[in-house]
């Protein structure tokens, strides 16, 4: 089988959220490639942290004595409970998925009322499903796919794709390049020459974090640009032009025009900058700021998994 579905833009691109059918009803989920856990609001959680929410009534079989808690890098977090439904993404089905409903969540996702959950799509290793780890929607459907990838299609302030099962030719130019991946971590983590350390692929990551001096050597050619603490990362003025960014992985080479690197007002006429800092994270993530000038291929066909990357 194959399948793709829309991946739809929040305001500024902060994420990009895709229609998938949970035991009939609709949710609108941000995919994510650095994490494992599918979960969705619930009707368990207290009114107020679902309104404006789509929620899950638990229309499918409880696992009993089941539990989750996932802790994300932005401070951010859910809990809850689990049930096995039916799941369908760009008509690609799971019979059986594990359904992680929340009974708790963070501010920061009752305030998106955009959005109604994630679907991980890092690798099943470290899915915080207990007592026994459950896999993810492309670990359930893999085999089905006739190709066992799936690619992403983000977009600057438009809508993209997920495809399943296939690549598509027509949504990128030139070749892709691929990389090893090192899944010991349990992300699409690979390594990207001039930038120092291990880098992660991450759907659910709005922007692009690479270490200070990468950092530090882009905006030396923005005037307008200087180090803002209280807004935590690099700033401009809106109107300047921004430079692109050109990255070397593997034997090709990713150009992110420098109007995407423009990611959103904070104050007045000051712009906050798509590329921001790594230091203290443990990995550079290449976000969506990076992605959106991709068509990047999360590739499980060969005998150990690697990441495909060609201009978007
Ligand atoms: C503080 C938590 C650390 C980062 C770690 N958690 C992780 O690595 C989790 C799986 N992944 C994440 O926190 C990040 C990757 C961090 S690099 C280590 N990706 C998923 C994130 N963008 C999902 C998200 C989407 C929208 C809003 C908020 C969050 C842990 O549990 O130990």
């Amino acid at each position: 089988s194959t399948g793709s579905v829309s991946a739809s833009p929040e305001s500024y691109d902060e994420s990009y959220l895709i229609p998938v059918s949970i035991g009939g009803t609709t949710f609108h989920l941000d995919l994510d490639t650095g994490s494992s856990d599918l979960w969705v609001f619930s009707t368990q959680q207290p009114a107020s942290q679902r309104s404006g929410h789509t929620a899950y009534k638990q229309t499918g079989t409880k696992k009993s004595g089941y539990t989750w808690n996932i802790s994300y890098g932005d401070g951010s977090g859910a809990k809850g409970d689990v049930y096995v439904d039916k799941v369908v993404v760009g008509g690609v089905t799971a019979t059986s998925q594990a359904v992680e409903a929340a009974t708790s969540v963070s501010s920061s996702f009752t305030s998106d009322t955009d959005n109604d959950g994630l679907i991980g799509a890092a690798f099943s290793s470290i899915n915080t499903v207990s007592p026994q780890q459950q896999l993810t929607f492309f670990d359930n459907v893999k085999n089905s796919l006739s190709q066992k990838l799936f690619a992403a299609r983000l977009r600057y302030h438009t809508a993209g794709t997920y495809d399943y099962g296939y690549i598509d030719s027509s949504k990128y130019s030139g070749s892709i390049h691929y990389v090893p991946v090192n899944t010991a971590n349990g992300f699409w983590e690979f390594t990207a020459s001039g930038v120092s350390g291990s880098s992660i692929a991450d759907t659910g990551t709005t922007l692009l974090y690479i270490p200070d001096s990468n950092v530090d050597a882009y905006y030396a050619n923005v005037d307008s640009a200087s180090y803002d603490s209280s807004q935590g990362g690099y700033t401009f003025d809106c109107d300047e032009s921004l430079p692109d960014w050109t990255v070397t992985i593997g034997s090709g080479s990713i150009t992110v025009p420098g109007e995407y690197i423009n990611f959103a007002p904070v104050s007045g006429n000051t712009c906050f900058g798509g590329i921001q800092s790594s230091d203290g994270i443990g990995f550079n993530i290449f976000g969506d700021i990076f992605l959106k000038a991709t068509y990047t291929v999360f590739d499980q066909t060969q005998s150990s998994p690697r990441l495909g990357f060609a201009q978007g």
